[in-house]
């Protein structure tokens, strides 16, 4: 099976790369390396059923050259900044929706027969319930990312019933994990590598999500699509989170003592009652009973994956 994956040199593209090509499909990426990195997916470059292709996708040609004769669109490729929204919107609106458009020309085009696309927690907003489960309504996103990501999943449940590109969606809790290159823990490291002293805590520290770690991710997904195929729907809606949450103060304790320094905290207040940025969500945790009624359920809860994700960070962070 051909398979086309955008973003594929991303953080949580490049891990799905490795998967794929372990299980011995013929894998493409596209990736315009604006936020990838060939390094994440060096060990492939060389390999036979492996293809990179260097393009943006806000081009349809681009789009159009990278779909052609796959069978399965992994469609990863984005800006995953929430916090930008306030600066560019039009960038959110162009990384997020526009290259989704284009994808799907191009998946009509080419008789492409399933998408999988990544979508975030962020489109609920600041859910009343929670966990927040996939049919929560109203889907009322705060963030110009959020917003982004439902306007391309509503594109691809048009396209997909009207074209029948069978099509599933994932609405992802915080990922994270060895190779991302953003997020908290990502800057927590970086703060304290420039003054072990003392740490910035954007907003009020209370902020309480929940984090997935990208192995649990990546198998979850592949775990989910191959249920998706046996079955009939079109379109299908699954959150991939964690069971439970943890603060952004909990997750400065553990990056601190991971690091084995005992920083001063500071707290910056930030905007709206405590967020780190407007458009932040404050509280998060998805409902994964649907996820765990097919048989899928994370490894690590958030206080492990975090651990782990700090251990890997300082391993391969320069
Ligand atoms: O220096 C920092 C950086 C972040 N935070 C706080 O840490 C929390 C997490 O922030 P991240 O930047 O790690 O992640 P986001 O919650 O903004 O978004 C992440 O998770 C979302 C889904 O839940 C999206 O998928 C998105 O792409 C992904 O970056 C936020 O409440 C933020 O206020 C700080 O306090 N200080």
């Amino acid at each position: 099976m051909r398979v086309l994956v955008t973003g594929g040199a991303g953080f949580i593209g490049s891990h799905l790369v490795d998967r794929l090509m372990e299980q011995g499909y013929d894998v493409r990426v596209v990736d315009d390396l604006s936020a990838g990195d060939l390094k994440n997916i060096e060990r492939w470059l060389n390999s036979e059923n492996f293809e990179f292709i260097k393009g943006d996708l806000r081009d349809l040609e681009v789009a159009e050259e990278a779909v052609k004769g796959a069978e399965v669109v992994f469609h990863l490729a984005a800006n995953p900044e929430v916090r930008i929204g306030a600066q560019s919107p039009e960038l959110l609106y162009e990384t997020n929706v526009l290259i989704t458009y284009n994808l799907l020309e191009a998946m009509k085009k080419e008789k492409v027969k399933y998408l999988v696309f990544t979508s975030s927690s962020t489109v609920y907003g600041d859910a009343k319930i929670i966990p927040t489960p996939e049919d929560y309504a109203p889907l009322e996103p705060i963030s110009v990312y959020g917003g982004a990501k439902l306007a391309a999943e509503a594109l691809i449940s048009g396209y997909a019933h009207t074209f029948d590109i069978r099509s599933l969606v994932f609405r992802l809790a915080n990922i994270i994990g060895e190779r991302s290159n953003h997020g908290v823990i990502y800057d927590f490291i970086n703060k304290l590598k420039a003054d072990p002293n003392r740490l910035e805590i954007l907003g009020d520290g209370t902020q309480r999500k929940s984090y997935l770690h990208v192995s649990d991710t990546v198998e979850g997904m592949l775990y989910l699509f191959e249920k998706f195929i046996e079955e009939e729907k079109v379109y299908d809606v699954y959150n991939l989170g964690s069971d439970d949450w943890i603060t952004v103060r909990e997750i400065a304790e553990i990056v601190s003592k991971e690091m084995g320094l005992n920083p001063e905290f500071y707290f910056t207040g930030g905007v709206d009652g405590g967020r780190g940025w407007k458009g932040d969500v404050k509280f998060m945790r998805l409902s994964i009973e649907k996820a765990k009624s097919k048989g899928w359920k994370p490894k690590m809860n958030s206080y492990e994956a975090v651990r782990r994700t700090v251990q890997e960070l300082l391993r391969t962070l320069k």
